[in-house]
């Protein structure tokens, strides 16, 4: 993929959060204008505080800055193995934040969780089997199709590089055909957990990530060490998806990382 990741970084949350809005409406107003629909999936973490901050700011009037919630359809980049109403559930988090805030008037978006007579299985690959199903439906249901294509996937940057549940060093870095995979020892807990695969990821049309605050310095500066390449999870998103990557960063997250295309929106 040509092309670097574009960089934006910000002195406040709030500076943030009205950029990060305007970014993802115009990925979902050219994804309505495409095919009807906006398809879009995200992390947990504090994602789901900040997305829920951009998007249930008062609108400017324009059609442009209204979020179309009735034609979202909104899926997750990773969950965890637990009942959906479980606190470390990531369907329960944006719920919470963000799907029960949405004011009538705006519509409501189709959210896809995970199959949850089944987050009690042993094995979380049944799970993924039949969220990859549930992709299935909405991605491929004209088409035999290799991989789905998300409008935009938002995700965030572990202390250690991880993203979605991806983590330094595993196996299913190398995954090629799998749309969704368990992962069974998560080194951040829970441990059982299912993600969207890298493939999935960088095949996304547009792919942001937010990271912020003074403890993502160190591995911000890793991901972005273009001399050495880094094989981080975080780095293999920017590698295989070049300059459909944005992030999304405050100024602490940032603070001495040097990076050849530092933008501003
Ligand atoms: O469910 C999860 O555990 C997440 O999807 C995970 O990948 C998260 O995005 C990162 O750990 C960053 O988390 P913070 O944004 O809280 O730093």
């Amino acid at each position: 993929m040509a092309g670097h990741p574009n960089l934006y970084s910000f002195p406040t949350s709030d500076a943030l959060a009205a950029q990060l809005r305007g970014y993802v409406l115009r990925c979902q107003n050219s994804a309505l204008s495409r095919h009807g629909t906006f398809r879009l999936a995200v992390s947990g973490g504090s994602l789901p505080t900040v997305l829920a901050k951009a998007l249930l700011a008062p609108s400017n009037g324009s059609p442009e800055d209204t979020p179309q919630f009735s034609k979202w359809h909104i899926f997750f980049a990773d969950e965890r193995a637990v009942p959906l109403d479980h606190e470390d559930s990531n369907y329960r988090l944006l719920n919470d934040e963000l799907v029960s805030k949405i004011p009538a008037d705006l519509g409501s978006p189709v959210v896809h969780p995970v199959d949850e007579k089944h987050v009690g299985d042993d094995d979380p690959q049944e799970l993924a089997d039949l969220y990859r199903e549930d992709l299935m439906r909405e991605f491929a249901a004209k088409d035999s199709v290799k991989l789905p294509i998300f409008d935009l996937i938002l995700l965030g940057c572990g202390p250690d590089g991880h993203t979605c549940s991806l983590f330094p060093g595993h196996a299913l870095l190398r995954e090629k055909d799998a749309w969704v995979a368990a992962e069974t020892n998560s080194p951040k807990p829970p441990p059982k957990r299912i993600t969207l695969t890298l493939p999935v990821v960088t095949h996304a049309v547009s792919i942001a990530f937010v990271a912020t605050g003074a403890g993502k310095k160190e591995i911000m500066k890793q991901i972005f060490d273009l001399e050495e390449g880094s094989s981080l999870p975080s780095a293999l998103v920017n590698q295989g998806a070049g300059e459909k990557v944005s992030w999304f960063t405050d100024h602490p997250a940032v603070d001495g990382v040097t990076f050849p295309r530092r933008g501003s929106l």
